[in-house]
């Protein structure tokens, strides 16, 4: 599980149970969501680049460090990746915002996309793609490539739960993006779910279905 990190604080672990039980309601589904992913946005941006900024203080001049959020482009998969959004534009609120639209077909779990929205000058620019699941990772993967032909500085995948297969998946067709997740379960199911999982994503934010 080369370039995977677990974010194990105790914090995302318990507010992940609490999302993980089928009755909790969406309203609760969708707090605990937007809690969690402003505490794994910590994570994500642990690396990201500072420029000095210099400032004066009530007492003398100094240059302090500031990260450049306009170069950070927060990628949501929809639907259910904008449960993830707010709780990281908490975080870094001058980042710039794409959505790809995609949807599993149930029959082929191919990604189908249905709308593509990125800033402009993406070539300069650091993205994460967001979406609670990577279940056989297609979605993800599909997202990636279209990406990809942008040509930004560099791509990371943010989601809550991945199963072993969706790792490989992203991994195997862009070794190069790390993949940030709170935790990896078990396997899939016959239908592409993620056991023991959390449902249907999208539907539990959305109260869907
Ligand atoms: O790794 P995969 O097998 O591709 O599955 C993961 C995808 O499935 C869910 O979206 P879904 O297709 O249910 O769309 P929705 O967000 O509109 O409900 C989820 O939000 C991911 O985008
Ligand atoms: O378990 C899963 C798999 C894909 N999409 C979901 O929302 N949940
Ligand atoms: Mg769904």
């Amino acid at each position: 599980m080369n370039r995977v990190t677990v974010v194990t604080h105790p914090l995302v672990q318990h507010k992940l149970t609490l999302m993980r039980r089928k009755d909790a309601s969406s309203n609760s589904f969708r707090r605990l969501l937007g809690e969690l992913s402003t505490l794994m946005a910590y994570e994500v941006t642990r690396d990201m680049p500072l420029q000095d900024m210099p400032i004066e203080t009530p007492l003398e001049a100094m240059t302090g460090k500031v990260i450049d959020g306009k170069k950070l482009v927060f990628v949501s998969i929809l639907r259910a990746g904008n449960g993830f959004l707010d709780g990281m534009l908490n975080v870094v609120p001058g980042a710039r915002v794409g959505h790809v639209g995609l949807y599993r077909d149930p029959a082929t779990l191919q990604a189908v996309e249905y709308y593509f929205k990125m800033p402009s000058g993406m070539d300069a620019r650091d993205v994460v793609v967001v979406d609670p699941m990577l279940a056989t990772g297609n979605s993800a993967a599909a997202c990636v490539d279209r990406i990809k032909r942008l040509d930004p500085r560099s791509i990371k995948f943010v989601c809550l739960l991945a199963a072993p297969e969706g790792i490989h998946r992203l991994h195997k067709a862009h070794p190069d993006v790390p993949i940030f997740t709170a935790a990896i379960d078990r396997e899939l199911n016959d239908h592409g779910y993620i056991l023991p999982g959390l449902g249907d994503a999208g539907d539990r934010i959305f109260g869907t279905k």
